[in-house]
């Protein structure tokens, strides 16, 4: 095997994360003001996306569930990619399309936060999910790539757009996920002030 290969993963992802360091910082910090509001209200966070953004989205609800790297009261979090038995069953009786956007007319609230997870921009069913939450006036934060896509079109003002600066889905997916520990981290910060060792 040619170790050129693996190094140039390693090298691409480093130098697409200090370049997105620059152009998502202000975005991210908006998203953690508006979960954090958003959270201090009562109100929770539902998350979605397709393969290894599914993954994404469970992940960011475990660390708001369970914790992150504080001890802390549990936060709501609900990932729509995780309950085998509802996206089957959607997915067979309507579509796969909708396999989201059910669950965010089942669960979501004016207030709740949508975040949508799509390196593409284009899924349907995220598109669909961003759909029904903007219908129930909750907001949308986005984690996209590739220009962002038919989601980006669709936020409005209020929303949040993370669109990371590649066309490489593993890159793009790589950032999402230290984007989703910033999320963590800043929502903790607000919490409870100060850094991680204090
Ligand atoms: O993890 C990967 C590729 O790295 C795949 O599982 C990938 O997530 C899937 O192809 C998704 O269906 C892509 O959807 P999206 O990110 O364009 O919304
Ligand atoms: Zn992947």
């Amino acid at each position: 095997m040619n170790t050129q290969r693996i190094l140039s993963h390693f090298h691409e992802s480093a130098e697409i994360k200090i370049q997105s360091a620059t152009a998502l910082a202000q975005p991210i910090g908006q998203a953690i003001e508006m979960m954090f509001s958003a959270l201090s209200n009562g109100n929770k966070i539902l998350a979605c996306g397709n393969g290894g953004s599914a993954a994404d989205a469970q992940h960011f609800a475990a660390e708001l569930v369970g914790r992150f790297e504080r001890e802390r009261f549990p936060l709501p979090a609900i990932s729509l990619a995780t309950d085998t038995s509802i996206l089957t069953a959607v997915a067979n009786d309507y579509s796969y399309r909708e396999i989201f956007s059910k669950q965010v007319q089942a669960y979501g609230q004016a207030g709740d936060i949508l975040l949508a997870i799509s390196t593409s921009g284009n899924s349907a069913n995220v598109m669909a999910a961003i759909e029904a939450a903007l219908e129930r006036e909750m907001r949308i934060i986005a984690l996209t790539g590739k220009g962002g896509g038919a989601i980006g079109k669709m936020l409005t003002d209020a929303d949040v757009h993370i669109c990371v600066p590649a066309d490489r889905t593993a890159r793009i997916q790589e950032v999402h996920l230290v984007t989703i520990h910033a999320l963590c981290d800043g929502i903790d910060v607000a919490l409870f002030g100060g850094d991680v060792n204090e």
